[in-house]
C-alpha cells in the first residue's frame, strides 16, 4: 500500500493510503488515524464504515473522532464506501443510493456489479489483513458506522462472532429488506435471492441467531430518514425478543448528519474501548 498523505493530529497521525484491491478489482483509497501510542506499541482498532455518498474523507474530516481515539490509544480504520475507478459500473441514472458511493457492504452476485462490488469481503477480509499486516495494530478490533455504514457494521459483527469485540452504529439501516434504500440496493446487487438478502439484514440476523456482540445504537429523533428508511424499532424489538442486552438509544432532536455523529462519537469510542482489552497497554 502507498501512503498518499500524512498529517500530525493529537500527537498521532492521520494518513491516507491507496492500494490495489484484488477483491474489488480496482485501486482503493482508505484513511487511518494512528494514535500516539502506536509509536510505542501495537494498538487496537475501530473500523468505521461510512454512509451513502461518502468516501473515507467524510468521517476523517467531520466526525472529530481523533481527539478521543488519541486519548484511548485506538486506531481508526476508515475505508471508502464502494469500488472506484473508470472501469467500475455506476448507477445509470446517477442516483446517490446505488453504485459508486453506495456499495452497501454486500458481495454482489448480479452482473455487471459482481466483478467489483464485493465490499463485504473487502472489509471483513482483504483490508483487515492488509492493515493488520502493515500497521502497528494488535489485531483486536471493533466496528462502527453510519446509516448504510451502520448496516454494514451490524451485519459484519453479527455474521462473524468473535471477529469484532463490539459493534456500534449511528442511525443505521437496521432492517434493509423493509427499507426503500435497502430493497433497491439488494435487488440490484443480489437479485431475487431471499437467503442472500436475509444474510445482510441485521434485524433478521438477530432473529435467526439470537445472539450479538456488545451493541450500541444511537438514533436521532429529528432524522428525516427515520420513519421511511431505518427500521430502528424493528432492531430494538428483535434484540428484546432474543434477550440481547443491546443499547438502542433515541437521541432527542438530532438529525442524520455528521453533527450528530460528532456529538456522540466520543461515547462510542469509549464503549468500544471497554471491550478492547489492549487499549493503552503494552
Ligand atoms: N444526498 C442524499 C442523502 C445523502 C446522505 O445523507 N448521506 C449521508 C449518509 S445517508 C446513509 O447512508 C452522509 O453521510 N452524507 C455525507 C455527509 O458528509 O454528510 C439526499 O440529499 O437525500
Amino acid at each position: 500500500m502507498n501512503k498518499i498523505s500524512a498529517v500530525k493530529a493529537f500527537a498521532g497521525e492521520q494518513i491516507q493510503y491507496e492500494h490495489q484491491s484484488d477483491t474489488l478489482n480496482c485501486t482503493m483509497k482508505f484513511s487511518v488515524f494512528l494514535p500516539p501510542q502506536a509509536q510505542q506499541h501495537r494498538v487496537p482498532a475501530v473500523y468505521w464504515l461510512s454512509g451513502l455518498t461518502c468516501t473515507d474523507d467524510n468521517f476523517s474530516t467531520k466526525a472529530g473522532a481523533q481527539r478521543v481515539a488519541a486519548e484511548l490509544g485506538i486506531a481508526l480504520i476508515i475505508p471508502d464506501t464502494s469500488p472506484r475507478g473508470e472501469d467500475v459500473p455506476d448507477d445509470p441514472d446517477g442516483a446517490y443510493d446505488f453504485g459508486k458511493g453506495a456499495g452497501f457492504y454486500v458481495n454482489a452476485t448480479q452482473a455487471p456489479w459482481s466483478r467489483h462490488y464485493q465490499m463485504y469481503d473487502y472489509i471483513v477480509t482483504e483490508l483487515r489483513e492488509l492493515v493488520e499486516r502493515e500497521l502497528p495494530l494488535s489485531g483486536e478490533r471493533s466496528i462502527s458506522g453510519h446509516s448504510m455504514g451502520g448496516h454494514g457494521a451490524l451485519v459484519m459483527a453479527l455474521r462473524n462472532p468473535g471477529l469484532y469485540r463490539s459493534v456500534s452504529a449511528f442511525a443505521p439501516i437496521c432492517h434493509p429488506t423493509e427499507s426503500p434504500w435497502g430493497r433497491k440496493a439488494f435487488s440490484g446487487y443480489l437479485g431475487d435471492d431471499k437467503a442472500a438478502r436475509t444474510d445482510y439484514d441485521a434485524t433478521l440476523l438477530i432473529k435467526e441467531r439470537q445472539a450479538a456482540p456488545p451493541l450500541l445504537v444511537d438514533q436521532g429523533t429529528a432524522d428525516n430518514f427515520l420513519a421511511e428508511q431505518l427500521g430502528t424499532d424493528a432492531l430494538k424489538q428483535a434484540c428484546i425478543a432474543a434477550g440481547i442486552d443491546a443499547q438502542v438509544r433515541m437521541q432527542e432532536g438530532y438529525d442524520h448528519s455528521y453533527y450528530f455523529i460528532a456529538s456522540f462519537i466520543g461515547e462510542h469510542l469509549r464503549f468500544h474501548a471497554k471491550h478492547l482489552s489492549y487499549f493503552g497497554k503494552k
